[in-house]
């Protein structure tokens, strides 16, 4: 469904002496299968954003190739528009007429007849929980019921492969916990791919087959939530004896399957893969030579630990560092 080839995109900032070159997308190699749901993950100004104009043919790449429904994005940009979806981080402009006038009006854009787009429209406000809400203007909305209008925009003419650029950002819990529901039904009920930034990494867990980590332009992993965790960090197996003189043998029984084992009072921790599997033989060990435990806790390593040691940052202090970028808009950037 999207492939890309060595995509770069480099933008001019400043003037005179104080011009330079960002790169920021820096090399990108993406390979999206049917009915996948890819996340995007990386922190502020990473390139999430650039490269998803890339691929919905808003950005020219600098360099490099991309195909996405099979249209090449910059040969056939207008079949890749009409075959896909796309939620932008800012969401849609509205003109002012009712929400309902608004997407009527985007679907017959799409090429769609009245009719059907009137049809679909209040279908997907139903499952947006969007109903009543035909007849109000846009700005008269909530951000969550604007956002999910943006959705409803982003789904009128059923694309089978949809965008989202940080879909979620801004919204109440509940609303996210919402929008996350229906993002999950793309796939299930109407079979599409879906490809997804986002800089939260609970909802590159929640939602994603797949999480793409992005960082500095350049593709730093690609593969499930569950193995990223497990090849990165392993569990943390956090035991607590019951008596201090058992100790060092319960850190020798964890020492044969743990990295890492160290000691704090009557506690003992230590890094093992895939715990899961591992823990079970571990307690009937310990059992064995006599050692008591009060307490065992099993800890699985977040997104985060995966970002650290890959990047040697956490993605709340890439966040942070990254608030001085220079977002001057570029001359090469096309229309919609
Ligand atoms: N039009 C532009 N002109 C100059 N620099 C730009 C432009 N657009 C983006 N950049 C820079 O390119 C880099 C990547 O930005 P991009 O918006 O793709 O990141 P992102 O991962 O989507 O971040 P965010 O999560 O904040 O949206 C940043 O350093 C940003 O400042």
């Amino acid at each position: 469904m999207i492939t890309a080839r060595g995509l770069v995109q480099t933008f001019r900032t400043g003037r005179g002496k104080n011009a330079k070159e960002v790169r920021a997308v820096d090399g990108v190699d993406l390979d999206v299968a049917e009915g996948e749901v890819v996340g995007f993950l990386g922190p502020n100004g990473a390139g999430k954003t650039t490269t998803l104009r890339m691929l919905t043919t808003l950005l020219r790449p600098t360099a490099g190739t991309a195909t996405v429904a099979g249209y090449d994005v910059v040969k056939d940009s207008v079949q890749v528009r009409r075959s896909i979806g796309y939620v932008s981080q800012v969401g849609a402009t509205f003109s002012g007429a009712y929400a309902g006038d608004e997407v009527v009006d985007h679907g017959m854009l799409y090429g769609m007849a009245r009719a059907d787009a009137v049809r679909r429209g209040q279908e997907l406000f139903e499952q947006l929980q969007l109903d009543g809400l035909w007849r109000r203007m846009p700005r008269n909305m909530s951000g969550g019921q604007k956002r999910r209008l943006d959705v409803v925009m982003g789904l009128i003419h059923d694309p089978s492969l949809v965008f989202l650029d940080e879909p979620t950002t801004g919204l109440d819990p509940q609303a996210r916990a919402n929008l996350w529901e229906h993002i999950q039904g793309l796939r299930t009920r109407f079979g599409a791919t879906v490809f997804l930034t986002t800089h939260y990494l609970d909802e590159a867990d929640a939602l994603a087959d797949r999480i793409v980590i992005i960082d500095q332009g350049t593709i730093v992993a690609s593969d499930t939530a569950d193995n990223l965790k497990a090849q990165v960090s392993g569990d943390l197996v956090d035991l607590e004896v019951a008596s201090a003189e058992q100790v060092s043998s319960a850190a020798e029984r964890l020492g044969s399957i743990a990295t890492g084992v160290e000691t704090d009072g009557r506690r003992v921790r230590g890094r093992v893969q895939r715990a899961g599997r591992a823990v079970p033989g571990l307690l009937r060990d310990l059992d064995a030579v006599g050692v008591e435990l009060d307490s065992i806790e099993v800890l699985r390593p977040t997104l985060d630990d995966v970002f650290l040691t890959l990047t040697g940052r956490s993605l709340r202090d890439a966040e942070t560092a990254d608030t001085t970028a220079d977002t001057t808009p570029d001359p090469e950037e096309v229309s919609a």
